[in-house]
Formats: structure tokens, C-alpha cells, sequence
């Protein structure tokens, strides 16, 4: 029988007993914030839990981690913490346990309903790395910046490419991005010119939370490297185009995304997400063994992205793509990203890159979907876009469908506000 929550779960909800996703909140009055799980409606305080006892297993009966102001230390435990925490909630949630069904007063404080719950980053994040993950994104990105004649570098196909971006200005759900400032060079102008972006885009993207660190100097091994990973979560790469253009030759993205990245408040564990597991796109040319992995998989993760105008009601979808379509798997990347000895830390981020599918519905940012803006994209009736304006709202969601249950992450906004006079 489907396991099944004391707690009413809609089949459509993001949080049933199935998920179980991990975040950071706070509420009135004293703002403490603190680790839960999301259950339908509500949040369960992890905190209340383990003063409770109910932590009982030999990892965490002793353990400090879910009193803590972040999920760094509960991650730095390793995925034998993980699974037991896992199971010790779901047996606590589940129609049949009496421990917290039938105890109202630790009830009464230990969930709490969502909308009451202001939430907050939930690890601590030294360090954030963005990969360049889809082959259609990177086609389409080589054309446009480069010409149709290589759109694809001839280093794409050997090793996952990435960029290091910036921790500190990653943001959670719900933050204002201001409309940065900087320089671009309009095609054909010979001098380069100042001024709010006109190009600000959004990247559709997921991030992966790193769990277990390495040493410094010690590599992952690629068959390990999903043990290193703790979770997935939205990540929107706030991109400014004509910023990006201009600055990127020789070292990358530097300030025309560095403004703003927004992250889901929910952590979605890889053990929730192992039932949408299917196979990775094939690989070739093969990549080299320590790249090679036993089993290439990935998770069949459906996205949306919706922007909401200002002054709108409606919310408008302009894309539908799939975590499936990656090329580069999220163990190939964390392996990749340790080959030479870099070191990694609990709640370093790990951005996928875009991700965009080979339909044209498909396309993870506005440079692919107006193809640099030169179609716009209609919204609807007499609402276009090139880029994103003043007032606009993104909002990302994703979801997997399982047997009569959702496993999902609820969603990733922000809303563009104006460049500072
Ligand atoms: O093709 C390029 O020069 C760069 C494209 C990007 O915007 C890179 C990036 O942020 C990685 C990604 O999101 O896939
Ligand atoms: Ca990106
Ligand atoms: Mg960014």
C-alpha cells in the first residue's frame, strides 16, 4: 500500500510523505530561524522534533544539526544521516504512528502552517559554481554570441564547463533583483556605453546541494560522486545580456550575473527524487574513465517557467523543458569539478546550466526564446517581450509525477525592480 501521511495531502501538492524536502524558516515573533520539512500545508520543525527525542536512530540521536540556523551541519553528516533522518520522518508522519498523531501538544508546535513561515537560504553557501550543461542551451548560446559556423567549442563534448560565480548575492525565493548597471557595446557602435541592462534575461536552471565535502587534493571518485550530493533545488541565473556580450571574452560571466541568483527554499533530496530516475542522453565521443560513469542517469524533472507583468493577474508560461535533457550528468559534473584536487564544502552550490530541450517551446531564457530579441514572444494579446522589464515577475516551478503523488519543489521567483538612478 502507498504510504500515506496522518496529515491531509492533496495528490496534486508538492510536499506529500513521498517528498519530504528540507528548508529554513522563520516566524513571528522572534525569527529564530531553523530547519523543517515540508508535509502539504505545513512545515514540521525539526528542532521541535529532535528536543522532543523523536530523532531516535544512532546518528542523530545525539546530534545537535537540527538545531542550527542552516542544514550545513545536518549535511556534513553524510548519506547514512540522511537516510535515517528520512526514514525516522516519514515512520513519525505516517497514518499508522501514533507519536506525534496522538500528541497534540507537540503537534501544536512542531507544524506550522506554510503560510505563516517566512522562509530563508537553507545552507550557508561558500561556494557557487555554474555549469553549462545542456547541448541545446550551448548550441544555441554558440550561435548567437559566436556564429552558426562552431556554435558547439570543441572542449564541450570532453569535459562539463563551468564558470565560478558568486555565493554572496545568491538570494532566496521571493527577493527583488534590482536591474543592474554596467557596460555594453551595442553592435556597431565603436565605443562601449553605461547604463541599466536592456538585455535582463532569467536561466531556467536546477542546483545541486552539495552534502559530504572532499579534502583538499583528493578527488571524488565519478561512481561516488552522487553520495556527495544532498539535494536539488530551482536556481534562477539572473543573466544581463548585453553586460554578458561585452565582458565575457577571455574569462567568462563575471558581472552580468553576478547581481542576483535565486535559489527554491525547499531542498528536494536525490532520496525523494530516485523513483524519476531515467537514463542520461548517450554520450559521444565517450568521455574519458574518470568521467566514465557505471550507470549514466538522470531525472525526469518537469519545468515551467510563467512571467507575471506588473499590474497583471495572470501569470504567462513561456517555456515547458525537462531536467532529462542535460548531456552532463550531475555526478559527471561534481567529479569534474574535483579531478584537480579542488576541495568542495557542505552547501557549496552546483548550478546545472541552463536547461533548455530541442523543442522551441523548450528553451531555457529569453535569448533563445526571441533569439537574442529579434522575435519577441507574445504573452498575450498585445503583451510582448524581448527581454525582461521593470515589474515582471519569473516564476519557475518544477515537479515530478509520481503513482498518485507529486514529488516537487515548489517554486523559484523574483521580480525585476529598476536600476537605482
Ligand atoms: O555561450 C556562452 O558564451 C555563454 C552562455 C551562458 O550564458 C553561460 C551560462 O551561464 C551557463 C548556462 O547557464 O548554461
Ligand atoms: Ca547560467
Ligand atoms: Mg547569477
Amino acid at each position: 500500500m502507498a504510504l500515506k501521511s496522518f496529515i491531509e495531502v492533496h495528490p496534486d501538492s508538492h510536499f506529500p510523505i513521498q517528498n519530504l524536502p528540507y528548508g529554513v524558516f522563520m516566524t513571528a515573533p522572534d525569527l529564530l530561524p531553523r530547519p523543517g520539512v515540508a508535509i502539504g500545508e505545513y512545515v514540521l520543525d525539526l528542532s521541535e522534533i529532535a528536543s522532543a527525542g523523536l530523532f531516535d536512530g544512532p546518528l542523530l540521536k545525539n546530534s545537535d544539526c537540527f538545531n542550527q540556523p542552516n542544514l550545513n551541519k545536518f549535511l556534513s553528516l553524510g548519506r547514512p544521516a540522511w537516510k535515517e533522518a528520512r526514514a525516522t520522518l516519514q515512520k513519525l508522519l505516517s497514518s499508522a504512528e501514533p507519536a506525534l498523531r496522538d500528541n497534540e501538544a507537540l503537534r501544536s508546535k512542531s507544524l506550522i502552517p506554510l503560510k505563516k513561515a517566512a522562509m530563508v537560504l537553507p545552507v550557508a553557501i561558500h561556494d557557487y559554481t555554474d555549469f553549462f550543461s545542456s547541448m541545446y542551451h550551448a548550441k544555441n548560446c554558440g550561435t548567437i554570441f559566436r556564429g552558426p559556423e562552431n556554435p558547439i567549442v570543441p572542449n564541450w563534448f570532453h569535459l562539463p564547463i563551468a564558470y565560478h560565480g558568486r555565493a554572496s548575492s545568491i538570494v532566496i525565493s521571493g527577493t527583488d533583483i534590482v536591474r543592474p548597471r554596467g557596460q555594453s557595446k551595442p553592435v556597431g557602435d565603436s565605443s562601449p556605453q553605461f547604463g541599466p541592462s536592456a538585455k535582463l534575461d532569467f536561466e531556467l536552471e536546477m542546483a545541486a546541494v552539495v552534502g559530504t565535502g572532499n579534502l583538499l587534493g583528493n578527488p571524488v571518485d565519478i561512481n561516488e560522486a552522487e553520495d556527495h550530493i544532498f539535494g536539488l533545488v530551482l536556481m534562477n541565473d539572473w543573466s544581463a545580456r548585453d553586460i554578458q556580450a561585452w565582458e565575457y571574452v577571455p574569462l567568462g560571466p563575471f558581472l552580468g550575473k553576478s547581481f542576483g541568483t535565486t535559489v527554491s527554499p525547499w531542498i528536494v533530496t536525490l532520496d525523494a527524487l530516485e523513483p524519476f530516475k531515467c537514463d542520461a542522453p548517450k554520450q559521444d565521443p565517450p568521455p574519458l574513465p574518470y568521467l566514465s560513469e557505471k550507470a549514466s542517469k538522470n531525472y525526469d524533472i518537469s519545468l515551467e517557467v510563467q512571467i507575471r507583468p506588473a499590474g497583471e493577474q495572470d501569470a504567462y508560461v513561456v517555456t515547458r523543458s525537462n531536467f532529462k535533457h542535460l548531456y552532463w550528468t550531475l555526478p559527471q559534473q561534481l567529479a569534474h569539478h574535483t579531478v584537480n584536487g579542488c576541495n568542495l564544502q557542505p552547501g557549496d552550490l552546483l548550478g546545472t546550466g541552463t536547461i533548455s530541450g530541442p523543442e522551441p517551446e523548450s528553451l531555457g531564457c529569453l535569448l533563445e526564446l526571441t533569439w537574442n530579441g529579434q522575435n519577441p514572444l507574445e504573452l498575450c494579446t498585445g503583451i510582448h517581450r524581448k527581454f525582461l522589464e521593470d515589474g515582471d515577475e519569473v516564476v519557475f516551478t518544477g515537479q515530478c509525477k509520481g503513482d498518485g503523488y507529486t514529488v516537487g519543489f515548489g517554486t523559484c521567483a523574483g521580480k525585476i525592480v529598476p536600476s537605482p538612478p
